[in-house]
């Protein structure tokens, strides 16, 4: 990015600020700015991040309309595509803007939105890069990347998201005119969902049943212009388009549906590279390479641990705990002023667990995404010996943080009372659009039985195996292999984090052996494959949860070893946060701990005491650790979270500009009630 040297990157805005945040700043014991590096990834990072953050805040083209929670669906998506324009003006104009920068950059401009051209660069042009040959790649790519062509993919139909060998569309090749027909042969087989396909994209990948000399290949890529370049009409030759209404959230974002009716394409515009028709209709196909036609699906669950779980509690945190510094309330003590919430012990209990657990899944949700890109360069060059590994923890990943995240964004909003359920708090805004990504990308129990499917492998290979020298050092189910042949150590408390680490690898090799054994039992008597999976569920969804938890766990550890050499104060606090995080999952889930680990209830008795003087070791830093997440106060759009504290003040701008405070007397009261009172 083009660096503007007079612009200088300042962390927040320290003038007009409460004193009761100048007070609760005061009392912090560690370096700030070193644990927001961590956040970031690095301290270059973090500088990125800011001068993009400063770039687009330094910029009128992406101001929001007045209030953003007043918006219409119609304003919302207005605004949403003006923003677009200009980002995507710049990033052609700026080709020195990296990827990282056009991310921190997006991030502001859209605050807690998943603007409508996202999925062109999510889905639709990692699926292109990753699924067309070179000469295919040569032709398009060039379009794709100055955004002429802007995309979609095209996969989930109105009866089928989760089966995907289930959908209906077919592209049946026809020989005589060298072309696909694209067909939705039913209702239920029109495409419905994909983002930014109601009015914005001109382009799509479309998955689709492959139909060539009679024989059906199965589901593949194609690409397939939806509209004019031009005019940006819809084309002619058979295609319904439009949106499919108002949803929860996702407001800004024109979700849309496509009813194809014998549209023909060229045949190269199937994506070729793994497999492909030729001139008379002969299919082929690379088996190996079969399997990265879901690639884009793993990128995007890998991202959505830290961008959506860990970003969206931190948030919701940060937005909680700066009001539960403001607001008083209740008599503490007989004749005393009212205290602030935070010093209650019940709203500790709930901020400070979440609070933890948003560092989890940031630090952890970091760590994936470096373990996908270093994986996935492999993988594109032909290796696909990692991906079931990355299939299988990006699947339980997803689902395990986004399951725990949207519990903790809702409690956020509770523990700030009545104004925590006014969209002025932001917190609505961040649940509606959190809670979607549990959706989109792979419902959970289905996500989670495909991370049991790959442990239940490994398991099966262990009980082969006494070693794990078979395994690379980066696969996180290596433990399985280090612990079925070993002693089960005696377990001090309180725990090390060490042993937290190992008391999660023994809870999840239990889990998975407990699975196995459910699961052949029932196959013993005689069920076939698919009941005997389909009535073992709940023992296998366990699994997925406590390995997915393993790597929360252990890859937090990792980063705190590295901390501990660095800085002693932020060593103490994250350490606190990560034992926080972990006492609260062991008491969660007792039963599991107790039976797996040999440990006796008086010991989860320990891990309670334990967590409630966590709770008094936090509370002073608790401002300084939200802080540390460095979110301008754009990015929360929150009366409650902003920087300065300053909430009753922005609460009360807020209602003062109410759409229904634009008369003293609405229309509508006058119009229905008063005149027929009247007459
Ligand atoms: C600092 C800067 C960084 C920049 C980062 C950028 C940040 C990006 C932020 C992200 C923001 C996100 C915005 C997104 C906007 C919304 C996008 C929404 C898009 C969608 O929702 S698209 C539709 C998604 N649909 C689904 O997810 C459907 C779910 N269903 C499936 O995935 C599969 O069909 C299912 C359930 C796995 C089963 O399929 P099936 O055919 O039945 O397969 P089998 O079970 O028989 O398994 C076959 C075999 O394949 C393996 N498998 C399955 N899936 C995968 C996969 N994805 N990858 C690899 N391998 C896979 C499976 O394990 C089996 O293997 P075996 O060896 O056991 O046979
Ligand atoms: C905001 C949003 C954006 C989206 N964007 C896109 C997009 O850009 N492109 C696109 O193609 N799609 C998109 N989708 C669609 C999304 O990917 C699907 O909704 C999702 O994959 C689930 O499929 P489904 O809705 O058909 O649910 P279903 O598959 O019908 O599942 C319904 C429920 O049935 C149960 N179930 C189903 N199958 C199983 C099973 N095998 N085992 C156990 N339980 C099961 C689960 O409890 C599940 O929750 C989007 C969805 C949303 C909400």
């Amino acid at each position: 990015m083009k660096q503007d040297e007079t612009m200088k990157v300042k962390r927040y805005d320290d003038t007009n600020v409460n004193p009761d945040f100048v007070a609760e700043r005061k009392k912090c014991t560690f370096n700030i700015e070193l644990l927001t590096n961590i956040i970031d990834g690095s301290s270059y990072l973090t500088e990125t991040r800011r001068q993009a953050q400063l770039a687009v805040l330094n910029n009128e083209s992406f101001s929001n309309l007045p209030d953003r929670y007043y918006a219409s669906r119609d304003e919302a998506y207005a605004q949403n595509i003006r923003k677009s324009a200009a980002y995507i003006k710049l990033l052609k104009e700026d080709k020195s803007i990296s990827r990282a920068e056009s991310y921190f950059m997006q991030c502001l401009i859209f605050p807690n939105e998943v603007p409508p051209f996202s999925l062109h660069t999510t889905m639709f042009t990692p699926t292109f890069e990753s699924m067309a040959d070179e000469e295919q790649k040569k032709l398009w790519m060039p379009r794709i990347e100055n955004y002429e062509i802007l995309g979609t993919y095209i996969q989930t139909e109105m009866g089928h998201g989760t089966n995907v060998r289930g959908l209906e569309t077919t592209a049946t090749f026809d020989p005589s005119t060298d072309e696909f027909i694209i067909h939705s042969p039913t209702l239920t087989s029109i495409k419905w969902w994909p983002g930014g396909l109601g009015k914005t994209c001109n382009c799509a990948i479309v998955m689709a049943s492959l139909i060539t000399n009679g024989r059906n290949e199965g589901i593949h890529p194609f690409i397939v212009q939806l509209r004019d370049f031009e005019t940006h009409e819809p084309l002619k030759g058979g295609l319904t388009i439009g949106d499919i209404g108002t949803k929860l959230g996702f407001h800004g974002m024109d979700n849309g549906f496509v009813k194809f009716d014998q549209f023909r394409i060229p045949r190269r515009n199937m994506l070729m590279k793994s497999a492909k028709v030729t001139r008379d209709g002969t299919y082929q196909k690379e088996k190996k390479l079969e399997k990265l036609k879901y690639g884009s699906m793993v990128f995007v669950r890998a991202m959505l641990v830290f961008n959506q779980a860990g970003q969206g509690l931190a948030q919701a945190v940060t937005i909680a705990a700066r009001y539960s510094c403001v607001r008083r309330q209740s008599e503490y003590a007989p004749g005393q002023e009212e205290p602030h919430i935070i010093e209650y012990q019940a709203q500790q209990h709930i901020l400070f667990t979440e609070l933890a657990a948003s560092y989890i899944f940031y630090i952890a949700g970091n760590k994936l995404r470096e373990l996908y890109f270093t994986m996935n360069y492999d993988i594109q060059k032909g290796d696909l010996s990692d991906l079931p590994e990355l299939h299988a923890l990006s699947a339980g990943l997803k689902a395990l943080t986004l399951d725990e995240a949207v519990v903790g964004i809702e409690r956020c909003r509770l523990i700030c009372g009545g104004h925590g359920y006014s969209a002025a708090s932001g917190i609505p805004k961040i649940y509606t659009e959190v809670v979607a990504a549990c959706t989109y990308e792979g419902v959970h129990p289905v996500l989670y039985l495909q991370t049991a499917r790959y442990l239940l492998k490994v398991y099966q290979a262990a009980l082969l195996s006494s070693s794990a020298s078979s395994l690379p050092d980066n696969q996180s189910s290596k433990y399985i292999f280090r612990h079925l042949h070993s002693e089960r150590p005696r377990f001090h408390f309180p725990l090390s984090f060490v042993e937290i680490v190992e008391a999660f690898e023994r809870r999840a090799l239990m889990c998975i052996e407990k699975a196995s054994k459910k699961l052949d039992g029932l196959l013993a008597t005689g069920r076939p494959h698919h009941e005997a999976w389909n009535y073992s569920a709940c023992y296998l969804i366990r699994a997925a949860k406590a390995h997915s938890h393993v790597y929360l766990t252990s890859s937090v550890h990792e980063q705190l070893e590295t901390v501990r050499q660095e800085d002693a104060g932020v060593y103490t606090v994250l350490g606190q946060l990560f034992e926080l995080y972990a006492l609260k999952s062991i008491v969660d889930h007792a039963v599991e701990f107790i039976e797996s680990c040999g440990i006796t209830t008086d010991q989860i008795n320990i891990c309670i005491e334990r967590i409630e003087a966590l709770l008094l070791n936090i509370r002073p830093n608790v401002l300084p650790l939200v802080d540390a997440f460095d979110f301008p106060d754009r990015l929360l759009g929150s009366a409650l979270g902003c920087y300065d504290g300053n909430v009753y003040q922005r609460l009360y701008e807020y209602a003062l500009n109410s759409p229904l405070n634009k008369s003293t007397v609405n229309v509508a009261y006058f119009v229905y009630y008063i005149a027929i009172n009247i007459s």
